[in-house]
């Protein structure tokens, strides 16, 4: 089953039918919000907003964790994040849509593992995002008439406050391509759940490197985001169908992460820790 999370200006999902809110507790604490159930396009699907309803929640506030155990005991296999972005290159102009491929970690105070104290592993983050979902996103889009780019490096700012001019300048140097602040850890996080992952990003602003623009506003991101939000849902719409009949997802390797990951042996396991990783960890644990 696909899960959306919903980012700045996505509150909710166009068109979508049959839909119930339903809280679902999670061992590591309180989600952002409810989940929202219902059918697009006759298919069911999930939506979380990242921030919870009405914006509550700043990006080092969101309990992570808890969204993407919610989500994993929702038995959603697929994660479509969308955010919003600051652009780091001239060429990505307001209004594009990246498809992220790699990440820079800049956060500084989240918790970014469902794993440790009783029960260590490891998993890979050399691809961050779920190149199958990702490559069939983009597909799909351009059939659609849909522009997106594909592949882009995000940095991942702690925020909530927007970068200096020096960083803003720094992250360019380093060939970063958009900037945010919410996608790690999710991505980290949904890797060692074994959930695909794919991100859409949408550029409101050129951060505060540009010359003709020097500093980000709340309200020029709103602005653009409005102005996109059709372009997000019906990218969102098209897509939906395709993610659900793929007939390679049950092999994709990002189902499978956890698979040589676990280093703490058996016997000296934490029994607490192990029912608290009961969901996002229970293909493997299960194991022994
Ligand atoms: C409203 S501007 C800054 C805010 O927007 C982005 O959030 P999201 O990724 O959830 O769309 C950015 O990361 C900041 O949290
Ligand atoms: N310039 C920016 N920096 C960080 N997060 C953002 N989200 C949207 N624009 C952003």
């Amino acid at each position: 089953m696909i899960g959306i999370i919903g980012g700045s200006g996505i509150y909710d999902i166009e068109g979508l039918t049959d839909i119930k809110w339903k809280a679902i507790s999670s061992p590591f604490g309180t989600p952002s919000d409810a989940l929202l159930y219902g059918k697009l396009n006759g298919q069911q699907l999930v939506f979380l907003p990242r921030h919870g309803r009405g914006h509550k929640l700043s990006p080092g506030e969101i309990n992570y964790r808890a969204n993407i155990d919610a989500l994993k005991r929702a038995g959603v296999t697929d994660i479509l994040s969308v955010s919003a972005v600051g652009s780091l290159k001239e060429s990505l102009k307001p209004g594009t849509f990246v498809i992220v491929d790699q990440y820079i970690d800049r956060t500084v105070q989240r918790e970014r593992s469902f794993f440790g104290k009783g029960c260590v592993a490891h998993v890979s983050m050399a691809y961050p995002t779920c190149r199958r979902l990702s490559h069939l996103i983009h597909e799909v889009s351009r059939q659609a008439g849909i522009e997106t780019v594909p592949g882009g490096t995000y940095l991942a700012m702690e925020g909530p406050q927007f970068s200096t001019h020096a960083e803003s300048e720094m992250y360019r140097s380093w060939n970063c391509d958009v900037i945010g602040m919410t996608n790690i850890p999710e991505a980290k996080l949904a890797r060692e759940a074994e959930m695909c992952y794919a991100s859409i990003a949408m550029v409101t602003d050129y951060d505060c490197w540009h010359p003709e623009h020097d500093q980000v506003t709340v309200q020029q991101i709103i602005r653009i985001l409005t102005e996109n939000a059709s372009k997000a849902q019906k990218l969102v719409k098209e897509v939906v169908l395709p993610v659900d009949s793929d007939s390679s997802a049950s092999s994709c390797s990002c189902r499978f992460a956890l698979e040589n990951a676990i280093i703490t042996s058996p016997e000296n396991r934490d029994p607490d820790k192990i029912r608290q990783l009961d969901a996002v960890a229970g293909r493997v644990l299960k194991k022994g």
